[in-house]
């Protein structure tokens, strides 16, 4: 395991200053924003997605207000360099050395053929859920709303002309979907993923979002019950790709580039407009949608349904197994559909602690050695993570040797108020 107080250095040459200015550099008086169609196009567009959005956003203040800086960024003794273009705002904010990622494994993945997705990136052994496939730095970073009006084929050149040779080579080699811009900005297009750099400016939430390209885990194809998972740590500016189900030697690594919980004609119609394409995945290959949409929508909608688990442990007009029951269904709906890239792991929780609620030592144990089990094979992204993930392994061995430590332990034998007879009778049995 790296040690946290490893480095890496922010800066491997002099940034440049990139001003929304024409001429570039100039004060802000001379700057010109877009013409009014574009402004008006993103700022519908920044309004419709609710965690960008600040309260009045205006595309063309944000032109206006906005200077960058491009660099290259390396991470210690790594010979991978990554190109940013940054906000200068956002840059200041970000730390002055990044911590080591956590090393790669090695021999997880090859990049193959796909078919008619192209080409993707494909298990070459057997992998548990929660193995790591993959840590990576991107090769490129750029904003989300780039506030420049230069030119983005310009900005994109000089910026993936700052890459190492190789790099550069492979970034140019990476798919382009879109065939409605310059070639740089396709390949970003087509495979960046969204990025958040987490910087403490709520006054401006659109600036927190950006686009990172990555030479592998951008290789990997869309399905709408993808096998893995992918977290962003900007403490090691790094990605990290894991397994969220057992993925066999041969099958393909996949993600979800859309919200899968939507109905198949959603997920399309996002997909399309977003990526250009039309989804080949396995899931939505099956014939008939509709019992898969019902499912979907039902786990989209499990948990703003469910009662609080307090208020299961008090009303005695539903039967000690309804929670539990409701979560098993949740599971086998997931497994159904491909979906463990859900929080699966919320079920399992809550089915040990209303086991822990019914005071039944066999069921808590098994459950809870289930999310013990399941917690020590996980990945835990960042230094904070891994020391939860420590003190969470030590509580889990606490309430299997001694169940009753367990903080709800009984309050459903506590706290039920029962059924008066005869009222209601029935109540709750038919719900799962
Ligand atoms: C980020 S790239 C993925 C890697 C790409 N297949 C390649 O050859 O490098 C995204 C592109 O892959 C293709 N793709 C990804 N997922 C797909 C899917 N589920 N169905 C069809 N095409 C897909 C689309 O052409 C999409 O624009």
């Amino acid at each position: 395991m790296p040690s946290a107080t490893s480095s890496s250095s922010k800066v491997s040459s002099p940034p440049a200053a990139w001003r929304s200015s024409s001429p570039p550099r100039a004060g802000p008086s001379t700057r010109t924003p877009p013409p009014q169609h574009v402004c008006a196009a993103v700022n519908a567009q920044v309004t419709s997605i609710p965690g960008l959005a600040p309260p009045h956003f205006d595309f063309a203040e944000h032109v206006r207000s906005r200077s960058y800086t491009m660099q290259n960024f390396v991470f210690g003794d790594d010979p991978f360099e990554t190109a940013v273009l940054l906000d200068e705002g956002v840059e200041r904010l970000l730390p002055d050395t990044f911590q080591r990622a956590c090393a790669s494994p090695s021999c997880t993945f090859e990049i193959g053929d796909a078919g008619e997705k192209g080409r993707g990136m494909f298990a070459v052994k057997d992998m548990p859920a929660g193995a790591l496939v993959l840590v990576e730095h991107p090769a490129v970073v750029v904003p989300y709303l780039i506030g420049l009006d230069v030119p983005l084929r310009d900005v994109y050149a000089e910026l993936f002309g700052r890459l190492p040779p190789e790099a550069h080579r492979a970034l140019m080699g990476l798919a382009n979907s879109r065939e409605d811009c310059d070639h740089r900005e396709g390949i970003v297009r087509t495979n960046a993923l969204g990025i958040q750099l987490d910087v403490p400016d709520v006054a401006h939430p659109e600036l927190t979002t950006h686009r990172a390209v990555f030479l592998n885990t951008s290789r990997c194809n869309h399905s709408c019950g993808p096998n893995a998972r992918w977290e962003w740590d900007t403490a090691s500016f790094a990605l990290y790709l894991s397994a969220v189900r057992p993925i066999q030697q041969g099958e393909e690594i996949t993600i979800a580039y859309t919200a899968c919980t939507r109905p198949r004609g959603e997920r399309h119609s996002t997909l399309h407009a977003q990526y250009g394409f039309t989804c080949a995945c396995t899931y939505c290959a099956l014939p008939c949608a509709a019992a898969s949409d019902a499912a979907r929508v039902a786990l989209a909608r499990f948990w703003s349904d469910l009662p609080p688990f307090e208020a299961w442990c008090v009303d005695g007009r539903t039967p000690d197994e309804w929670l539990v029951k409701r979560h098993l269904e949740a599971l086998r709906l997931i497994k159904q559909e491909g979906l463990q890239v859900l929080d699966a792991e919320r079920h399992v929780d809550a089915i040990a602690m209303c086991y822990g609620a019914l005071a039944d030592v066999e069921m808590f144990r098994a459950w809870t050695e289930r999310v013990r089990e399941r917690e020590a094979r996980r990945v835990w992204v960042g230094v904070e993570g891994r020391e939860r993930a420590r003190r969470r392994a030590l509580v889990f061995a606490k309430w299997l040797s001694n169940p009753a430590s367990f903080p709800a332990w009984g309050w459903r034998r506590t706290f039920c108020v029962s059924k008066v007879e005869g009222e209601e009778e029935g109540k709750g049995e038919d719900v799962v």
